[in-house]
């Protein structure tokens, strides 16, 4: 328990619910984290950062102005960088670019987004990913010193999703040896790049590479943007903030465009592919799309960010609805907490429970995205398209459910979930954010079904397929789901479900075909199937994996732990069987019996929870400088910080604004 959870006066409801509370709490912490040295490690770097007690605003962030905003969200990513620099890496690593420690302790700093994110985010992992090891040397040191600043700048005005068809165009003038950068129309303007618009002093950027009167696709590029003692973009650049938006109003987005803007060779990532002092091009990668390496490993880090930012969510509408008193079903009785609503409860534990089993599939994920790795790095690319198909569709869901149960935690907050002092609207909009970059979610999904019906011609073929599409082959014989188990019912059905629905897609773009057409526009008139097939592969991957997991890592917990985690991910599995209910009975061997059982048992699985839920959402240890509510601090002293925020807001700076004389006044005097 940190200090500031020691020594306060704690609500009196949330105190009672603690004490219902059944079992460990910081063994399900522990689980969360990912392992006890998880949890001290970040333990350890949240009082590093925390305690220099730098991230404390005297007004309300979002009270402040736009330049304001992002004027201290500088300072403070300035300040942050540096214990970053100086503390935080050397315990951490390099692993922390794939480790949500870093972002969880931000968001002590920044209730919006730090303008240096992208940095670290993107900027070093292109390093890393796409710089030959001499690059590296000269580029790493320098950006993990933080004396470069750099964004990723891929997407264009006219195209994001469509990288070929990106514009930006980068010739190579082998009389200079030096690349030519240019932006040959308005939509081929880079537009969006986090950190760009003012504060980056350098830029990957992605443009289609010519040399020798030939394109050779699109290829990354280290441009430096802006003179690094006066800040001034170079001349041929230029650069400036994409307007207001809806959230990431302090990451700095912005576009920027080139005339003509010349870079050295050596500026070009080559770790892929190499353009020599002559012009040759030589290919060096073995797959295609390894320079798409750096959206893969981003894709694999939003799973658990996703994760995160539910877990978060969820630990203020819990302990809000713990708080929180309203109506009175039964006469004469005292008003129930809200949290008593069965309905709340349906409200709230799926967001509990989907936390845990984000962050559990994510974990999983990123294991899987070292072992690729590390078998590219001997030359082997054959595990490559599972990848980018697990990556595609785990971020597509992680980030839409996410997003959509964040809101959902708001709706359970009332009105003052509506109070940007909650935090929930932030959250919200950041998360909602994910579920558009780094591949929008149709847009992955369909990258996914590209590769499932792939895998289903294999089987059909009789050929072997790769581990996670194997239930293909078991699914397609159509045998009955025996409902021994709940969970295991479960999950076969699920992958009965995506199998059917596969390989019913398969054969309406056979049929299409069939018809005079050809494969693109049967695929596209499939589409809409094939999104909602990789949606149930997908599932069933997150089912399956949630439930081996949570089954592996509470085999030495203690027993309660077990019990509560298991009642978790059984609640999980019910709800979206009965979601799914439609799927199921169409494609699984379901009955309407069994869905009455898993209705029954999710209604049970309500009121086992409801006594730990306090606990579970106190289990996810957000700290309240991360948490930044006033329904989700620790002590439950809502009423009391409400107002206190209230009072902050500068409209409340004097008892008369000046817009009463200069305007109402003369209004109601009848003078204006
Ligand atoms: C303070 C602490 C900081 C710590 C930070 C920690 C974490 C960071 C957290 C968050 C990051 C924060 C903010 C991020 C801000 C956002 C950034 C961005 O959005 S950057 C821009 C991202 N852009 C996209 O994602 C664009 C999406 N589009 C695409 O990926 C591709 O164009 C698309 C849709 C895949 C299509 O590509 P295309 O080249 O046209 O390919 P085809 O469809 O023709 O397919 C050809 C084959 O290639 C395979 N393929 C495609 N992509 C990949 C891949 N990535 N890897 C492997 N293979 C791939 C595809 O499946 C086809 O295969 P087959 O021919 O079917 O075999
Ligand atoms: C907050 C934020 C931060 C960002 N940061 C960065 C950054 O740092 N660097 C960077 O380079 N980019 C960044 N981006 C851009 C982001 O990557 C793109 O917006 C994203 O990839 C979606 O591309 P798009 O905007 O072109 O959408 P579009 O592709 O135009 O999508 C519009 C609609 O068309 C649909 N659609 C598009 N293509 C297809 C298709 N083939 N089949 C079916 N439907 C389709 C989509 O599903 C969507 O509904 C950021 C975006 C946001 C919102």
């Amino acid at each position: 328990m940190s200090t500031d959870k020691m020594s306060v006066k704690v609500n009196v409801d949330l105190q009672k619910e603690r004490q219902k509370c059944n079992f460990n709490i910081q063994e399900v912490t522990f689980i969360f984290d990912g392992g006890k040295e998880q949890t001290l490690q970040r333990k350890k770097i949240e009082d590093i950062a925390l305690n220099s007690g730098a991230s404390i605003d005297s007004i309300p962030e979002e009270c402040l102005g736009l330049k304001e905003r992002y004027d201290n969200a500088v300072r403070k990513s300035c300040i942050y960088s540096r214990i970053v620099k100086n503390e935080i890496l050397e315990i951490t690593g390099l692993e922390a670019l794939g480790n949500p420690v870093l972002r969880r302790t931000a968001d002590a700093f920044f209730k919006e987004i730090s303008p240096f994110m992208l940095h670290l985010g993107m900027f070093v992992p292109t390093i890393i990913g796409q710089c030959t090891e001499e690059q590296q040397a000269k580029w790493l040191p320098r950006a993990l010193e933080m004396q470069i600043i750099g964004a990723y700048a891929q997407t264009e005005l006219g195209h994001g999703t469509f990288i070929r068809g990106l514009e930006t165009t980068a010739t190579y003038d082998p009389e200079t040896e030096e690349f030519v950068l240019h932006s040959p129309t308005l939509t081929s303007y880079k537009w969006w790049a986090g950190g760009l618009g003012n504060t980056a002093n350098h830029c990957i950027v992605v443009a289609q590479l010519y040399t020798k009167g030939q394109c050779h696709g699109t290829h990354p590029f280290i441009v430096p943007i802006r003179d690094m003692e006066t800040h001034e973009p170079f001349p041929g650049v230029k650069v400036g903030d994409v307007g207001v938006r809806m959230g990431f109003n302090t990451a700095d987005n912005g576009f920027l465009s080139f005339n003509h803007y010349r870079i050295p060779r050596e500026n070009m990532m080559m770790k892929n592919a190499k353009v020599l002092k002559d012009g040759t091009y030589v290919k060096v990668a073995r797959h295609e799309k390894l320079t798409y390496g750096t959206m893969v490993f981003v894709r694999v880090t939003l799973v658990k960010e996703a994760a995160i930012n539910l877990a978060k969510a969820a630990t203020i509408a819990v302990r809000y609805s713990a708080v929180r008193r309203q109506s009175q079903p039964k006469p004469d009785a005292p008003e129930p907490q809200i949290i008593d609503y069965p309905t709340q409860q349906h409200k709230l534990f799926i967001c509990i429970a989907t936390a845990h089993a984000l962050q559990i599939t994510g974990d999983w994920l990123w294991r899987t995205f070292k072992d690729v790795l590390a078998d590219m790095r001997g030359g082997n690319t054959d595990s490559l398209p599972e990848l980018h198909a697990l990556s595609s569709c785990l971020k597509a869901i992680s980030t839409s459910d996410s997003a959509a149960y964040i809101e959902q935690c708001r709706f359970a907050c009332g009105g003052h979930g509506y109070m940007l002092s909650s935090n929930l609207p932030l959250i919200y909009s950041f998360v909602t954010a994910t579920r558009t970059y780094e591949g929008d979610y149709t847009v992955l999904l369909l990258q996914t079904a590209r590769f499932l019906v792939k895998a289903w011609e294999q089987v059909e073929a009789g050929k072997s397929v790769t581990p996670t599409v194997s239930y293909l082959t078991l699914a397609a014989t159509k045998e009955k789901v025996l409902w021994n188990d709940f969970a295991e019912g479960i999950i076969r059905s699920f992958q009965a479900v995506a199998a059917r629905k596969i390989s019913a897609c398969a054969e309406t773009i056979k049929r299409h075909m069939k018809t005079g057409i050809c494969y693109e526009d049967a695929w596209q008139l499939t589409t809409v199937r094939l999104v909602s097939a990789a949606e149930s592969h997908c599932r069933s991957v997150i089912c399956q994996t949630y439930w081996n997991e949570i089954t592996r890592l509470t085999a030495s917990c203690s027993t309660n732990v077990k019990i509560v985690m298991e009642q978790l991910a059984t609640l999980y599995l019910i709800y979206w069987a009965l979601e799914r209910s439609g799927d199921l009975l169409r494609y699984s061997t379901i009955s309407e019996k069994d869905l009455n059982r898993l209705q029954e048992r999710y209604e049970e699985l309500l009121a086992l929870i409801r006594p730990n839920a306090v606990g579970l959402v106190d289990a996810f240890d957000f700290r309240d400088e991360i948490l930044r509510s006033t329904l989700g601090a620790y002590d439950g002293r809502v009423y009391e910080r409400l107002m206190e925020e209230a009072l902050k807001s500068p409209l409340n700076d004097g008892p008369v604004q000046a817009s009463f004389h200069k305007y109402i006044k003369p209004l109601t005097k009848g003078k204006l």
